[in-house]
């Protein structure tokens, strides 16, 4: 059974949690689906973690629908966002065309980042699932701090979810802010939300894939890494120069012959 809306909500409501992850991949997207991921995040992220870029900014709406069809093609459950990616978003016209891209190439909803009022609005006008996101804004926030420490940017966070609640967004991230500030937040909402270095009480948590299978090569205190594929993979990789080198791949089992028949005329 496919995932929707309504399921996602019944489990804030139900007080279970919600659990999405990244996905940028075929053989990723079809293993998070099979575990029961429930939301996979085609995110702008792909550009730092698998694209090689330097920021965020470079990446493109090509780049999300691109790997976005990729993510489609090993899901049958999970539900799937698609990040709208820095610049795709500045009108209301623009963000609609952009969308309306991303949901043909797979995704259930867009997200975008900010309180974007006209642009959300025109979105929702037109059927689009929005999902919101608040906290640290990756797109045009360079250096990754806490955000929402204090009294005043607390308030506004707050004020800012609620608007967007209004506005009728199905979903919001908060992304880096103190835990007791996603907790105010997800009680003041109807609407899920979903955490990223913002504690133990949103209602589910998103990480990065290559964050917690060791792919990135620093370990960052809102993640958890549950395998070590650097460590792993220069093996592997080192091994199979060996075996090359020293004529040990191929072997017997990985041949095949002619018969002795047809060889003896090529002789
Ligand atoms: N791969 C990876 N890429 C990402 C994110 C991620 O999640 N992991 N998230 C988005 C970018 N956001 C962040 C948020 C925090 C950090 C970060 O570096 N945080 C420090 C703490 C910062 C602080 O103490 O203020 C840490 O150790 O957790 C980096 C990128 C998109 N790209
Ligand atoms: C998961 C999240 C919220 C992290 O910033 C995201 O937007 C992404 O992966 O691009
Ligand atoms: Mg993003």
């Amino acid at each position: 059974m496919k995932k929707d809306l309504s399921y996602l909500l019944a489990k804030k409501q139900n007080h279970q949690k919600i659990v999405a992850l990244t996905a940028y991949d075929y053989p990723t997207a079809l293993l998070e689906d099979k575990t029961g991921v429930d939301i996979i995040f085609v995110g702008d992220s792909v550009g730092t973690n698998i694209l090689g870029y330097d920021s965020e900014q470079e990446v493109t709406v090509d780049d999300i629908a691109h790997h976005l069809k990729a993510v489609r093609r090993g899901v049958s459950q999970a539900y799937i966002l698609g990040d709208l990616p820095y610049n795709s978003y500045e009108t209301p016209e623009q963000a609609l065309d952009n969308a309306k891209k991303l949901l043909a190439h797979g995704a259930d909803i867009v997200k975008l980042e900010g309180v974007r009022e006209k642009v959300i609005k025109h979105l929702i006008d037109h059927d689009i699932k929005v999902c919101g996101h608040l906290g640290l804004l990756p797109q045009t926030q360079q250096q990754k701090r806490v955000q929402g420490k204090t009294f005043e940017q607390a308030k506004t966070i707050i004020e800012d979810a609620i608007a967007l609640e209004k506005l009728g967004i199905s979903m919001l991230v908060l992304e880096l802010i103190p835990e007791e500030l996603g907790q105010i937040v997800t009680e003041k909402l109807s609407i899920p939300t979903i955490g990223i270095g913002s504690g133990r009480f949103t209602d589910g948590q998103v990480l990065i894939v290559n964050d917690i299978l060791g792919i990135t090569p620093r370990k960052l205190k809102l993640a958890k890494t549950y395998q070590d594929y650097q460590t792993l993979t220069a093996q592997a990789i080192q091994k199979y120069k060996e075996d090359v080198e020293q004529n040990l791949f191929p072997t017997e089992e990985n041949v095949w012959h002619m018969a002795e028949e047809e060889l003896k005329h090529l002789r």
